[in-house]
């Protein structure tokens, strides 16, 4: 499927993911997890991994927004750091594929540019969003003519905003300077965080654990639960 970015205008992007040391690990969970997400009106799917990609393709009829997190020693950049992990998530069906689009050490020593070059020359379909976790990083990702930028990294790079909600001034600045599709993402919890994020401008509003992450979901309520004790 070549997907159709003004499909997910104003609209939500469920984020599946469940790591190695998670309860849901597994791509048969993570695929039955993006069919409620399709059931319940998402307008697509933010996974990790060629597993999860390839058994979500399979299971919903979705564009899905590939990633690939894997830890490099000499880099902090895990979120699809090279292009060997762009080609697993291309071959495993992905339309748009995630990655880390901060200025930092990357482990093949390639520029982010280069980077964004490498992935043009040879796959030149694949749409992509940047990762990023601040303004300077949102604007030159756009200049690097990269289709959307989400906010995914703001509050995990150690020189970005550090909060416990979305970074709605972020998705402001972004989306009111660079007049392109900027996408609210990390920590948003609540439909109207959601709502906020769209006022301020974001193009859609990815969601994850509030959605996925049962554990995360049952630890708020429980210390509830515990507060009032
Ligand atoms: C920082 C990082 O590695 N973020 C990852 C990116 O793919 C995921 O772990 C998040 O779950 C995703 O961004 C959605 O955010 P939240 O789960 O807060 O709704």
């Amino acid at each position: 499927m070549r997907m159709n970015l003004a499909s997910l205008q104003g609209r939500i992007i469920v984020s599946c993911q469940a790591l190695d040391n998670e309860p849901l690990y597994g791509a048969d969970h993570m695929a039955a997890m993006a069919r409620a997400a399709e059931a319940g009106g998402a307008a697509a799917i933010r996974a990790n991994t060629p597993a999860d990609i390839a058994a979500i393709r399979k299971a919903i009829n979705l564009p899905v927004i590939g990633l690939y997190k894997r830890v490099y020693e000499q880099s902090p950049i895990y979120i699809t750091p090279t292009i060997t992990e762009v080609r697993e998530i291309a071959e495993a069906g992905a339309d748009m594929v995630a990655f880390d689009a901060t200025n930092r050490q990357r482990p093949d020593g390639l520029s982010l540019s280069a980077f964004i070059a490498a992935i043009r020359l040879e796959f030149p379909g694949l749409l992509l969003l940047a990762d990023v976790s601040t303004f300077e990083e949102g604007i030159q990702a756009f200049d690097l003519g990269c289709e959307a930028v989400s906010t995914t990294l703001s509050g995990y790079t150690p020189y970005s905003k550090q909060q416990s909600g979305p970074d709605v001034e972020l998705v402001r600045s972004l989306a009111g300077l660079s007049g392109r599709p900027v996408f609210a993402e990390g920590r948003i919890w609540t439909p109207e965080e959601c709502m906020a994020c769209l006022n301020a401008g974001a193009y859609a509003v990815v969601v994850g654990t509030a959605i996925t992450r049962p554990q995360e979901i049952t630890r708020r309520f429980a210390h509830a639960a515990a507060g009032r004790a």
